[in-house]
């Protein structure tokens, strides 16, 4: 006897087969997908290297809801439970300050042993690992300049961090057999409108330079490099723009990060998919829910989510791009807000999977609009709901709402005996 589950799948399976759709493949693709979960979502971009000092960088954590981690310990049992929630077997993105070692480190001397604790716990759960040198909460960053500080000795403790970082990331892919993504980005800025923006931009490619003149293995280690429109502090000039980066990025072989956050309020990534995709070597996505501004909100099942999905399932491009997440919410259970926003961001891809892009594409070129737009619109009530329930059941993660439950006795019986 099967289940409703598997009933309501057959159901649905035989209406996206008449137009061609093979849920089944869907499924399989869809299993090979990784995404990269932040780890810095369940602590509030604290880290464990300088707890006490402030988050700075213009980048901002709100709410103060009970349980975050605070040591490396209750930080992975807290990604260990988030992704027993979430279908498949995905990475785990570490920014530096995150590393696992009684040592008081600074940061331009980071080392592979630092995050050794974090290689085994990995290995053991069958992750891969990201990592990004963490170029802010920092004495060394107060006046909002890193790698493109006026001052050489400040420039030369980032570069020699961001050096440092890739090797740590060459580490994590050869140790995981999984290429790790290290990303690069720095919240140099001005507040205020500058006298001079060529001088440090001149000097932010300089040391971009230097950080990768290094040869790593691309089996080991990828390179991104991640711009922004502007961060707090630094709302009238960005060192690191869009046009920055993709410039840079293009020309020295590195994966362009889009974070969704990071453009004008009404300018999206998906937009910017394919036509990077003809340019750049590689992409790296921070999946991100700006609300007005870049402020990190858990992502949604929204427009722009779907066509993230859309965009990169119909320009198959899913090979040549990295997926990462980018939000921070401390007003809700931070295990929930992985769990909610890595759900969704895979539900955005099966969904694109299950749309029928050959007949959406022929109805465009024949100049049929009409079909277009009414196949897309009658498509978003197709029962994509039970091809994702029935990929829950087959993965062995709860269906639907239910993992809300565990998550909610996971609180009770974990987080709140954490305090704070
Ligand atoms: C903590 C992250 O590295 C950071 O959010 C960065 O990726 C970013 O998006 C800054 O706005
Ligand atoms: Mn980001």
């Amino acid at each position: 006897m099967s289940s409703k589950i598997e009933q309501n799948y057959r159901e649905a399976q035989e209406l996206y087969a008449k137009h061609g759709i093979d849920t089944e493949e869907a499924l399989k693709k869809l299993q090979t997908i990784k995404i990269s979960m932040h780890c810095w979502q369940g602590d509030d971009v604290r880290g464990f290297l300088n707890r006490d000092q402030e988050l700075t960088g213009g980048i901002s954590v709100t709410g103060s809801y009970p349980g975050a981690a605070r040591t490396p310990e209750e930080l992975r049992a807290d990604l260990e439970k988030a992704f027993s929630l979430i279908p498949g077997k995905h990475k785990v993105n570490l920014h530096a300050i995150y590393a696992d070692t009684d040592e008081k480190v600074e940061l331009d001397r980071i080392e592979p042993k630092h995050y050794e604790k974090w290689v085994s716990w990995a290995k053991e759960q069958g992750l891969g690992l990201d990592f990004n040198p963490t170029c802010f909460s920092h004495e060394k960053s107060s006046d909002g300049f890193t790698l493109s500080h006026a001052d050489p000795e400040i420039r030369r403790f980032w570069i020699d961090h961001c050096k440092a970082s890739r090797r740590v990331g060459a580490y994590f892919g050869e140790q995981l057999g999984q290429t790790c993504v290290t990303n690069v980005w720095v919240p140099d800025g001005y507040k205020d409108i500058p006298a001079d923006r060529l001088a440090p931009r001149q000097r932010l490619k300089d040391a971009l330079d230097e950080v990768f003149a290094e040869e790593i293995d691309p089996k080991f280690n990828l390179d991104a490099v991640e711009s922004k429109l502007f961060g707090l502090g630094a709302e009238a000039y960005t060192v690191g723009s869009h046009e920055f980066y993709m410039g840079y990025g293009i020309r020295n072989n590195k994966l362009i990060c889009l974070d969704a956050g990071h453009f004008h309020p009404t300018e999206v990534i998906s937009n910017k998919l394919s036509a990077l995709s003809l340019f750049a070597d590689g992409i790296l996505l921070h999946v991100s829910r700006p609300v007005r501004w870049d402020s990190d909100h858990v992502v949604v099942l929204d427009d722009e989510l779907m066509d993230i999905g859309r965009e990169l399932v119909r320009g198959d491009l899913l090979g040549k791009t990295h997926i990462g997440l980018d939000f921070f919410d401390a007003s809700i259970n931070r295990v929930a807000a992985w769990v909610i926003g890595t759900r969704n961001t895979i539900k955005a891809l099966l969904r694109a999977m299950l749309e029928p892009a050959e007949a959406l594409r022929k109805a465009e070129l024949a100049g049929d609009y009409t079909t277009r737009l009414a196949l897309s619109e009658e498509f978003k009530t197709y029962p994509f709901g039970a091809v994702w329930d029935y990929y829950c059941e087959q993965m062995g993660v709860p269906v639907r709402e239910s993992w809300l439950d565990e998550v909610k006795a996971y609180e009770q019986e974990v987080l709140q005996k954490r305090g704070g």
